[in-house]
């Protein structure tokens, strides 16, 4: 064999290959470490609102006072949705997965959107924000519709947060319930070049617009290999039922090679960074809500996992009991991840139009070789 005809690398799945640059966040799994804008993200959870992380994440700085009440304002300003759009959502299926009721619902904003097309920095930023802010009211109309209830307005005096449970449920939790679930969101923002945020890039390449990227993004994630993984745990745990249970249940797994979601990834193998932060934030939920089995569970689970593969648990691990145990269906766990990780998407939606080339990869032909028809 020549030089020439030499047999490209394939990069299955693109493992280990650097793509583009990006400002965003970076990931450093030697040190298991995650930082948004610079910002390592214990400390955003410690310190700030969904909010501000949000702007961060726009902005590429932490909002002075001023700026924060001028995004929040706006934010506040556009929770409604219109009557239109939740009669179409109120129509979908209910057996339907709520992560097409999210998908049809940005879709819907698109069509609507006269400029659709505008990819200045302004417009997608403008976009973006409307997308933040409408996204809890129709995912919360979604789990009350699921539950025969009708929707809650969504309040202008509550944090991005507290409105949410709000719609959910009729009532804000105590304080440190919210402050939990906040850290979760403050989690799930951003991550570098996920496979959701890849595939907003590659649909943002085409020039095509933010609505489609987006869309595309909540197709990539509502897969079980990556944000629909959230649901799969709670599902284990529920069929586990019992601690007692846990270890048999793991070995057993593990021995038909069965792939046990909320475990492993793709770029830590030393643990994520945000399980941490997010263990302890399920431990406040749980020990405010009668939660001791779930963390018995959950403590056997990992620590079975460890002791026979090595293999360490990933955010969507502690993220699924805790959002059980304040009250979500378990299929509105991956939307959850979607109202969050919208803010880590447009960030990157705006950088990808910003420094855009087509994303066009080259693969290797193992097809059968040339041949005619035969007439
Ligand atoms: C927010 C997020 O998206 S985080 C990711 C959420 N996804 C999940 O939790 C799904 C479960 N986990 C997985 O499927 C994988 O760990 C992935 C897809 C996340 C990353 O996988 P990859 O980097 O492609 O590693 P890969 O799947 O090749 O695994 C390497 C080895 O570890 C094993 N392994 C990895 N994860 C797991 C797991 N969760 N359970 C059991 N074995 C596992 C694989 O079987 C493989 O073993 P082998 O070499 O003997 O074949
Ligand atoms: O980075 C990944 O591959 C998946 C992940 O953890 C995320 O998107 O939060």
């Amino acid at each position: 064999m020549t030089a020439a005809q030499e047999a490209p690398v394939i990069h299955k799945g693109l493992a280990g290959v650097v793509v583009d640059t990006t400002a965003v966040s970076k990931v450093v799994p030697e040190t298991n470490s995650l930082t948004y804008r610079g910002y390592a993200v214990q400390d955003l959870a410690e310190n700030c609102s969904f909010e501000q992380v949000a702007y961060l994440l726009w902005h590429g700085e932490l909002p002075t006072d001023a700026q924060l009440e001028l995004f929040q304002q706006r934010e506040r300003a556009q929770r409604r949705a219109d009557r239109s759009l939740l009669t179409l959502v109120a129509k979908l299926p209910e057996n339907c997965h709520p992560m097409d009721v999210v998908r049809t619902a940005i879709s819907y904003l698109g069509a609507e959107d006269p400029e659709e097309d505008d990819r200045s920095t302004p417009a997608l930023r403008a976009k973006s924000l409307r997308m933040m802010a409408i996204l809890p009211t129709i995912v919360a109309a979604d789990v009350r519709r699921r539950r025969g209830l009708d929707p809650i307005a969504p309040h202008s005096h509550l944090g991005f947060a507290e409105n949410f449970l709000n719609m959910c449920f009729g009532e804000v939790p105590e304080p440190a319930l919210v402050k939990a679930f906040e850290v979760s969101l403050i989690l799930y923002a951003e991550h570098s070049f996920n496979a959701s945020t890849f595939a907003a890039r590659v649909v943002t390449s085409t020039m095509s617009d933010i609505y489609s990227a987006v869309t595309a993004a909540i197709g990539a994630l509502k897969g079980p290999l990556h944000g629909g993984a959230n649901e799969a745990v709670m599902h284990d745990m529920l069929e586990i039922g019992d601690p007692a249970r846990a270890e048999e249940w793991m070995l057993g797994k593990l021995s038909r090679k069965d792939k046990v979601m909320g475990f492993g990834h793709r770029v830590y193998k030393r643990g994520d960074s945000r399980v941490p932060t997010m263990k302890q934030a399920f431990l406040d939920v749980a020990a405010l809500t009668d939660g001791d089995k779930w963390v018995q569970m959950y403590e056997i689970l990992e620590e079975t996992m460890d002791k026979s593969t090595g293999i360490k648990p990933n955010l969507d691990f502690p993220t699924g009991p805790a959002y059980y145990l304040l009250g979500f269906d378990i299929e509105v766990f991956t939307p959850i991840f979607v109202m969050s990780r919208i803010t880590g998407w447009t960030a990157h939606i705006v950088e990808q139009t910003e420094s855009n080339a087509l994303i066009r990869p080259l693969s290797e032909y193992v097809g059968v070789p040339q041949r005619s028809v035969k007439p």
